[in-house]
């Protein structure tokens, strides 16, 4: 069976690769920390690493993405898009207590969660929980972990409903991100394909290193996607870290290698000196057209 690293247990990482990759299909590997997520594929003691890259208001995870470009040479092998809904989870005080949001309000001290978890529910803590103490994990897994650990109704966690359960803590309020339509883009990177279900979309990422006193060179990199009608969904500049002021531009494009477009360009940009490295070409999923045929 293929092994999996991901930040986990009870993390929207775990959930959405329950999700897109099934429960029973992979050997799931919880890791602590992100960077150990990376290093178990790249050492081989698993097949694949499930990374958070992108979310829908706090953009690109910039650590990830160069660790992607500069510490790990495997390619992406398959990309989803989850919905991230944010749940308030405590050690219930009273079983089954009526009000059990408005009365926790009150009673509650700390919050434990994952940095970008606080960050999306800014304007529900100002509002409902102004005067609690905020402390960043490693993982809203680790968040809902520490809170069945304490066992104290006065520590909750921001954490994913799967969290809750699998830490058997009461779910105070559901949904409490700011914005509703949060998703977190995941890429799964490895060196072999893994065996999904056939996807609705396909994209190529890959890094362009312009040349030097080229003026116009961003211009024509742009050009030779614009003719041909390939559609670009994103374009970021990152350090090359070699220099300052020197940037290579990471691309996703809505196109496969296997189109007869796409690797037209990719010459055309290299013929007027740019370096061009594939990230990956691979399969898209998002949860609503995950329910497409195999
Ligand atoms: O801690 C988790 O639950 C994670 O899966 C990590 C992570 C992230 O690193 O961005 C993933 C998605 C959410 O947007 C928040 C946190």
């Amino acid at each position: 069976m293929k092994r999996v690293s991901l930040l986990g247990p009870g993390t929207f990482t775990e959930e959405s690769a329950h999700y897109f990759l099934g429960k029973d299909g992979f050997e799931y590997v919880n890791c602590k920390l992100i960077a150990d997520v990376f290093r178990a594929t790249v050492d081989g003691t698993t097949d694949f690493s499930v990374i958070p890259i992108e979310n829908t208001f706090e953009g690109s995870v910039s650590l990830h993405v160069d660790w992607l470009v500069h510490d790990v040479d495997l390619p992406i092998q398959a990309e989803w898009v989850y919905p991230i809904s944010i749940n308030l989870l405590s050690i219930p005080a009273v079983e089954n207590e009526p009000d059990a949001f408005e009365k926790s309000c009150g009673r509650i001290r700390k919050i434990y969660s994952h940095g970008v978890t606080l960050a999306q529910c800014q304007k529900f803590l100002r509002e409902h929980l102004p005067h609690v103490e905020l402390e960043q994990v490693g993982s809203n897994g680790e968040a809902a972990r520490l809170v069945r650990e304490l066992n104290d109704p006065a520590i909750a966690a921001l954490a994913p409903q799967a969290a809750g359960e699998l830490y058997r803590l009461q779910t105070l309020a559901a949904g409490v991100q700011d914005h509703q339509n949060n998703y977190t883009r995941f890429v799964l990177i490895g060196r072999e394909k893994p065996v999904m279900k056939t996807s609705a979309g396909c994209k190529t990422t890959i890094l362009v290193t312009l040349p030097e006193d080229y003026p116009g060179a961003l211009h024509q990199v742009l050009s030779a996607f614009a003719w041909r009608r390939i559609n670009l969904s994103k374009i970021e500049s990152r350090p090359t870290k070699k220099k300052l002021g020197n940037y290579f531009f990471y691309i996703d494009i809505e196109a496969s290698m296997d189109s007869v477009l796409l690797p037209a360009a990719l010459q055309e940009i290299e013929a007027i000196g740019c370096q061009v490295r594939i990230l990956g070409c691979y399969p898209t999923y998002s949860y609503e057209s995950e329910t497409s045929e195999v």
